[in-house]
């Protein structure tokens, strides 16, 4: 199975001055997530209000984010909802854009049995030839996915790729990692804070909020960790953590939005009902945000 990228970004959706999804601005956010050290992005995830998006929207955003890229990044697009049918019914839609894998997240709302999450993503998994990407984030969904049953999956399913972990329990990282079925299963950290933790227990990649402004420094933390430097990789850890804490002060992806149309991306608000970016914080926000403010890393770059 082809890898899909070890640090990827959860990108944002950008909305035009009518509220409508920006396709040329949505590739240009992804090539300048890619220039910046992704390795891909996840399009119309929970960063990307994947939720608030129609699906000809999706379909739209994702052939737009895919052509932008071509070979140079992966793209994982959230092709899922809360039903069996509604999902496997757009997943197949979604083939045809040329995207390189889907994001299946637990469905939200009515609350799965684990045996209806065997159903679902097994249904999922047999009408896609497309490598399928769990999304596990109970915070959101209100359903856990057990690491049994995540196992069982990849049992049944080879072309289930890997998981996006997003419970922050280091406990269930370290259970999915020792029931691991198959070597190319990859386990992406779907929570910046718990990066360096998720390393520590085997865990391999990251899909990122942070990744929009920090990519190279969540890049750098991995090599040092592969690199038996753990000082540094605790170093980078302990500097990110006020920006990665700031972008999720309220409801993600309002912080991460502004903090790009500060970097000079057109991006709208977030669709209702997320409120607008309040005032307040953008005080608070912007010394966090702006170290890795292009022209600013650029300057200190060159000071180096
Ligand atoms: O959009 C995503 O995918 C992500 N969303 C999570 C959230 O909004 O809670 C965070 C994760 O890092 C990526």
């Amino acid at each position: 199975m082809r890898t899909l990228g070890r640090i990827l970004t959860a990108m944002i959706t950008p909305y035009d001055a009518n509220g409508e999804v920006d396709l040329a601005e949505a590739g240009r956010i992804a090539q300048f997530l890619v220039a910046r050290g992704n390795d891909g992005v996840v399009a119309a995830g929970s960063t990307g209000e994947g939720n608030m998006l129609d699906d000809d929207e999706k379909l739209a955003l994702f052939g737009a984010v895919k052509a932008a890229l071509g070979t140079t990044g992966t793209v994982i697009a959230g092709t899922t909802g809360i039903s069996t049918r509604q999902s496997i019914a757009l997943t197949k839609r979604a083939e045809r854009t040329g995207i390189d894998a889907i994001l299946a997240t637990v469905p939200a709302y009515v609350k799965p049995t684990q045996e209806g999450m065997l159903a679902h993503f097994g249904a999922i998994a047999e009408a896609t030839s497309l490598p399928v990407v769990i999304y596990n984030i109970p915070g959101r969904t209100a359903a856990n996915m057990l690491p049994a049953t995540f196992s069982e999956l990849t049992r049944r399913h080879p072309n289930i790729a890997g998981i996006k972990e997003s419970t922050g329990d280091v406990n269930q990282f370290t259970a999915i990692l020792r029931e691991r079925t198959r070597e190319d299963v990859t386990f992406w950290c779907g929570d910046d804070y718990m990066f360096l933790p998720s390393l520590a227990v085997g865990g391999h990649g990251l899909i990122s909020v942070a990744g929009h402004l920090a990519s190279a420094e969540l890049r750098a933390l991995a090599d040092a960790f592969d690199g038996g430097d753990a000082d540094t990789a605790a170093r980078i850890h302990q500097d990110l953590a006020p920006l990665v804490a700031g972008l999720f002060a309220v409801s993600n992806p309002i912080p991460v939005k502004w903090a790009m149309s500060t970097y000079g991306f057109t991006v709208g608000a977030c669709r209702s009902p997320l409120s607008p970016m309040p005032d307040a914080l953008t005080a608070t926000l912007e010394p966090l945000i702006a170290p890795y403010r292009p022209a600013q890393r650029a300057s200190s770059l060159r000071e180096a």
